[in-house]
C-alpha cells in the first residue's frame, strides 16, 4: 500500500477573474473547487494510475466534507484522522498569472494528533508513505519527527515533499524521494541558483545528506534528477500550460508508484516528468491517458557522473 499524509488539507478554490482590479468589485468568470492537500493530490495521481493508494491526514469541518464526498466518489481510499476545526480553504486565482492564497491551517488538538501517530503503527515493510505538505501551526515542531521514526521503525520506504528545515532534518533518515523545486532548494540552502551549475551543486548536496534520489524541478524546463550513478535532465514536452497548481505532487505520484512496481529509477523519472507535464497540461489533475501519451515524448539526458 501506498500511504500519502496530507497534514493540511485544503479545498483548493480556483477562481477564474479576466481583468483582476485590485480595490474594485471583480466578477468571477469561472470558479471550481477541488479536493487538495499535497498527499491528497498524489493520491489522486497514484489512484489514477491504478496504484493501490491511502489517503491519511487531518480533516475536519464542513470543508473536511466535501474532501472525504470527492475523494470516496473518486474511489479513492482514506483514513483520515477527524478534528473539530475546519480544514482549511486556498484560493489560487487565475488572471493571467497564477496567483495562490494558502491558509495556514486548523487547530489540531493533541488527542487528534495521537490519533494520526498510532495509525502508523499499523504500516509494514511492504508499505511506502508519502509525506507531503505543509503542517498546522499548532502541531507541534517534533511531529514530523516522531511521524518518521515510526515509519522508519516499521521498515517501510518513505518520501517526504516539505520544504526548510523540516525537508533537512528528514535527510538522514534515507527517503527514497525528496523533491523540491528550483526555489525550494535555494532557500534550503540559503543560496541563490544562478546557473545550472549551481543546481548541480546543491542537488547533490541532498544525496550527501542522505536522500536515496532527488528531483529538482524547473516547472517549463523540466527537472533535474540526482542519483549514485549520475545526475540527468528529464525534457518537458510541448502543450499549452493551464494549470500548474499540482504539477510537483503529481511528479511524486509518478516516480513513487512506478519506482515501486519497477524498481527502475529512470522509467519513474520519466512517468514523473510525464505526470507533472500532464497536470501543467490540464486544468485539474493528470489523467492517466494524457500520462502515457506524453511519456513517449520526454527525453532524458545524462548530464553528468
Ligand atoms: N509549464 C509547464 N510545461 C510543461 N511541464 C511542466 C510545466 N510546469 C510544470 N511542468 C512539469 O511538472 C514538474 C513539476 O513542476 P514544478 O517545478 O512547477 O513543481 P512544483 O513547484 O512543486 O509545483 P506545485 O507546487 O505547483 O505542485 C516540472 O518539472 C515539469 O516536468
Ligand atoms: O501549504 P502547502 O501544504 O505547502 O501547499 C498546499 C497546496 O498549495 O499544495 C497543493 C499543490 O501542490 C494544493 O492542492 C494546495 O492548495
Amino acid at each position: 500500500m501506498i500511504y500519502t499524509i496530507t497534514l493540511n488539507p485544503s479545498v483548493d478554490y480556483v477562481v477564474q477573474v479576466n481583468q483582476l482590479n485590485l480595490g474594485e468589485l471583480n466578477k468571477v468568470e469561472n470558479a471550481m473547487k477541488y479536493p487538495g492537500g499535497k498527499g491528497i493530490n498524489v493520491s489522486r495521481v497514484l489512484h489514477e494510475l491504478e496504484y493501490d493508494t491511502t489517503a491519511l491526514g487531518f480533516l475536519g469541518g464542513f470543508t473536511g466534507n466535501f474532501i472525504a464526498e470527492a475523494l470516496d466518489n473518486k474511489g479513492i481510499e482514506t483514513n483520515f484522522t477527524p478534528i473539530q476545526d475546519d480544514t482549511r480553504i486556498n484560493i489560487k486565482l487565475k488572471s493571467g498569472t497564477e496567483t495562490e492564497i494558502n491558509g495556514r491551517g486548523p487547530e489540531i488538538l493533541a488527542n487528534e494528533a495521537d490519533h494520526l501517530l498510532h495509525q502508523l503503527d499499523n504500516v509494514t515493510s511492504h508499505d511506502t508513505v508519502i509525506l507531503s505538505g505543509s503542517w498546522p501551526p499548532s502541531l507541534t515542531k517534533n511531529f514530523q519527527q516522531q511521524m518518521i521514526e515510526r515509519i522508519s521503525a516499521s521498515g517501510a520506504t518513505f518520501v517526504i515533499d516539505t520544504t526548510g528545515n523540516a525537508l533537512k532534518s528528514a535527510l538522514p533518515y534515507r527517503p527514497l524521494l525528496v523533491k523540491p523545486n528550483k526555489e525550494e532548494l535555494a532557500d534550503l540552502f540559503g543560496v541563490t541558483l544562478s546557473s545550472k551549475h549551481d543546481v548541480m551543486h546543491y542537488g547533490t548536496k541532498l544525496l550527501d545528506l542522505g536522500a536515496q534520489h532527488a528531483i529538482v524541478s524547473m516547472a517549463g524546463e523540466g527537472a533535474l534528477l540526482f542519483t549514485e550513478k549520475g545526475i540527468y535532465h528529464g525534457s518537458t514536452p510541448t502543450g499549452e500550460t493551464k494549470n500548474s497548481v499540482g504539477a510537483g505532487d503529481s511528479m511524486i505520484a509518478g516516480f513513487t508508484g512506478t519506482f515501486r512496481k519497477t524498481r527502475d529509477v529512470m522509467e519513474a523519472f520519466r512517468m514523473s516528468l510525464a505526470s507533472g507535464s500532464a497536470t501543467a497540461f490540464s486544468n485539474d489533475l493528470a489523467m492517466a491517458g494524457d500520462i502515457f501519451s506524453l511519456r513517449e515524448k520526454i527525453d532524458i539526458t545524462r548530464i553528468s557522473k
